[in-house]
């Protein structure tokens, strides 16, 4: 089967790219023990069903596929986040979490009505947070209410919770995020529009939820979905996605305690270009300019928030 095929009768969705074969290798040297903080695992959708409420079907993409991945570009360890196509059905994050020998940690989807019971069993295969979606085109949105009941649910566990949502929408849920007790992480900067000024008040915004909340993290990833102009990291192209640098670096150097980052292979829903994952992990050194930015960016910053234990 070609690797951009979806199994199982389900159809990918037209008009979305499948990822990238046969990456490059990075000129950039991850340090040792990083972590790929943001990607994801699809089906097969033969073995492991997209979920009937999903707002897209995916091209399948394994969980050995990944690894291999991980291994190629020299990262260590992989945070596979559960993505909407799975809805809260997270057996093929469970079964990637198993096959990992303890290199991969996760980040289910859960609903109000999830027993303790499984909770633990999500515990026990890797699970360290649940994720709320809030893009609009990705879900329906479920009320606060049912979020903050999930939240009580997985506190005495320890987990944290991850955040998706778009620049525009952060004034209206910025309270409800401030109130969440447990560490937040928020996936992709929170979305800014890259075309605005990083000085100006929208990603104004958002610096300040950051520096009003110390228990909130971010991950600095995806330039290639929010940048307009790039380039893109194609093409042997090392500099890539140069106008989403402000941002990102901005919040490097100012939370470099509380930044992740992660190549979101296999990169769902790309329409316009699908990057060379080997000239994504060369963005990197653009936001984080130094080895000590980096270091806790790619391994100190994840191994705290994913391997506390220090295992
Ligand atoms: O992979 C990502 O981070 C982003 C996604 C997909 C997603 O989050 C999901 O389906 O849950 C997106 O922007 O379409």
């Amino acid at each position: 089967m070609a690797h951009g095929d979806t199994s199982g009768g389900f159809e990918k969705t037209p008009g979305w790219l499948d990822w990238y074969d046969g990456p490059s290798k990075p000129a950039f040297r991850l340090p040792a023990g990083a972590v790929d903080a943001h990607c994801h695992v699809f089906g097969p959708g033969a073995q492991f069903p997209y979920a009937p409420e999903r707002k897209y079907t995916p091209c399948d993409a394994s969980a050995e596929q990944l690894f291999a991945l991980r291994d190629h570009l020299g990262f260590d360890r992989n945070v596979i986040v559960q993505a909407t196509c799975h809805g809260a059905d997270n057996r093929a994050l469970v079964d990637a979490l198993r096959r990992s020998d303890g290199r991969a940690r996760g980040v289910a989807t859960v609903r109000r009505d999830v027993t303790p019971e499984q909770l633990a069993e999500l515990h026990e295969a890797g699970v360290r947070g649940v994720r709320f979606n809030f893009v609009k085109r990705l879900v329906d949105r479920v009320p606060t209410d049912s979020l903050a009941e999930i939240v009580e649910k997985i506190r005495p566990l320890g987990w944290h919770v991850v955040i998706y949502f778009e620049a525009e929408d952060l004034p209206e849920l910025y309270d409800f995020f401030s109130q969440i007790p447990t560490d937040v992480v928020v996936d992709h900067m929170g979305r800014p529009d890259v075309t605005k000024d990083p000085d100006g008040p929208e990603f104004g915004l958002f610096l300040r939820f950051m520096r009003e909340n110390p228990n909130v993290w971010t991950k600095v990833s995806c330039p290639e979905r929010l940048s307009v102009s790039g380039p893109r990291a194609l093409n042997g192209e090392r500099h890539a996605y140069t106008d989403v640098v402000p941002f990102a670096r901005r919040v490097v150097e100012e939370f470099p305690d509380r930044v992740l980052w992660g190549t979101d292979w296999p990169h769902p829903n790309l329409k316009d270009h699908m990057p060379d994952d080997g000239l994504l992990v060369d963005y990197i050194p653009q936001i984080a300019t130094t080895d000590e930015l980096q270091r806790k960016l790619l391994v100190d910053n994840p191994a705290r928030l994913y391997w506390p234990e220090g295992a």
